[in-house]
């Protein structure tokens, strides 16, 4: 595995992390093994020659660009988001706000015909062609990531959390994000807007170092979450923003620390999500992450979420249980989590409701965020 240097976040200790880096053209069970080490340590790493061509990468983010450079008025018409839609600085149902505008699809074939026909009046067919032949690689590249993590954790069927994704009522989705560039120009923020901000950066844990978000400044577009499906495939332009949480030192109840995720417009980043964390019976950690607005280019990600079908039923896989690893999980759909999630904030450890045995604190600590 290769380790590349994060930048580090000013003004705090900077831990030794680095982005685990796995290159898909190296021997399989090798490139499994790291795969597996990756999930249980960091819920995130980077994927390299995964083999998707880079021509269908640059029309995609070509088409991407196109429709975030339209007047407002006509990305509007791709809107509002009811989740699926264009969406500016709203996120989601229960008041989350970011310096983000996005357009969220429905990753079927179909959806993204209807979607195209608003999204891009001039060439629906042009539009429709790039993303579905986008949203086809990203899966085939999710699928081959999930059947490594089957072999590498040396389950009897290796191909059954692929199978959740790969299915043709799968609810995977694909969100194209743009962050403008922070210019600091006349752009002032509101206090109401200043409140959002703070309430966004304090969710979860206590203050965490860092929790200003990246020494420079920077503003949040994305506030931070986990992803809730099995697993993201996300690919950015060359502009930073990412972060992501590391777990505390040596584990356990602490706090972590934020670490800037060096864009690779070449790569893939991969997260761990809830339902991949419920699947492995907590093995796996769903990574806390989020994306600053803090430099002075534009960021443009395109992010793949491979889910389930709505009536899968998800529970921890009956080899990641044992006497000495209870189940951690109640067994849940994934319609079932999905209207959870809905009724959320981003911040919230939505998991956490689908525990068999709450943890008391943590669930105070919810609360309190469901509060305010
Ligand atoms: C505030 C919210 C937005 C979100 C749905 C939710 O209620 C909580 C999870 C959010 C999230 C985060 C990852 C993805 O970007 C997303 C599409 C998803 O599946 O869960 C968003 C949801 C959204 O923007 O609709
Ligand atoms: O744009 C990014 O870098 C992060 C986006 C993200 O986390 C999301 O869309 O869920
Ligand atoms: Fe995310």
């Amino acid at each position: 595995m290769v380790v590349a240097s994060p930048t580090p976040v000013r003004h705090e200790r900077v831990r030794t992390l680095g982005v685990p880096v796995v290159d898909l053209s190296q021997k399989r069970g090798r490139a499994a093994e790291l795969i597996v080490r990756a999930c249980e340590e960091f819920g995130f790493f980077k994927v390299i020659n995964h083999g998707v061509p880079a021509e269908m990468v640059a029309t995609m983010e070509a088409e991407a660009a196109t429709f975030f450079a339209l007047p407002t008025s006509e990305k509007q018409k791709a809107g509002p988001p009811s989740p699926l839609g264009y969406g500016s600085k709203n996120i989601g149902f229960n008041g989350d706000t970011g310096e983000v505008e996005y357009l969220l699809l429905h990753a079927n074939p179909v959806a993204i015909a209807q979607r195209a026909r608003a999204v891009c009046r001039r060439d629906p067919a042009r539009f429709s062609c790039a993303v579905g032949e986008y949203v086809g690689a990203a899966r085939e590249l999710a699928c081959t990531i999930l059947e490594m993590l089957g072999e590498g954790l040396h389950l009897r069927n290796t191909g059954a959390i692929a199978g959740l994704v790969r299915d043709t009522e799968s609810d995977s989705l694909l969100r194209l994000n743009h962050y403008p560039s922070c210019d600091g120009g006349d752009d002032k923020e509101s206090e109401e807007e200043k409140e959002n901000r703070d309430a966004s950066n304090h969710h979860g844990c206590c203050r965490r170092k860092g929790s200003g978000v990246g020494g420079g400044g920077g503003r949040v577009g994305f506030g931070e979450h986990t992803d809730p499906q099995v697993i993201t495939l996300l690919r950015s332009n060359d502009a930073p923003g990412l972060q992501v949480l590391s777990p505390p030192d040596g584990g356990g109840d602490g706090c972590g620390v934020w670490v800037p995720v060096p864009p690779d417009p070449a790569a893939f980043f991969v997260n761990v999500g809830d339902v991949l964390q419920a699947l492995t019976n907590g093995r796996f950690v769903s990574v806390r992450h989020r994306a600053v607005v803090s430099s002075f280019k534009p960021r443009l990600s395109v992010v793949y979420f491979a889910a389930p079908p709505l009536h899968a039923r998800i529970s921890p896989l009956s080899e990641m249980v044992a006497p000495q690893r209870p189940c951690l999980y109640r067994s849940f759909t994934w319609g079932e989590y999905k209207k959870a999630m809905y009724s959320l904030r981003l911040a919230h450890n939505r998991l956490e409701l689908f525990r068999q045995h709450p943890v008391a604190e943590q669930g105070d600590e919810q609360q309190h965020h469901l509060m305010n």
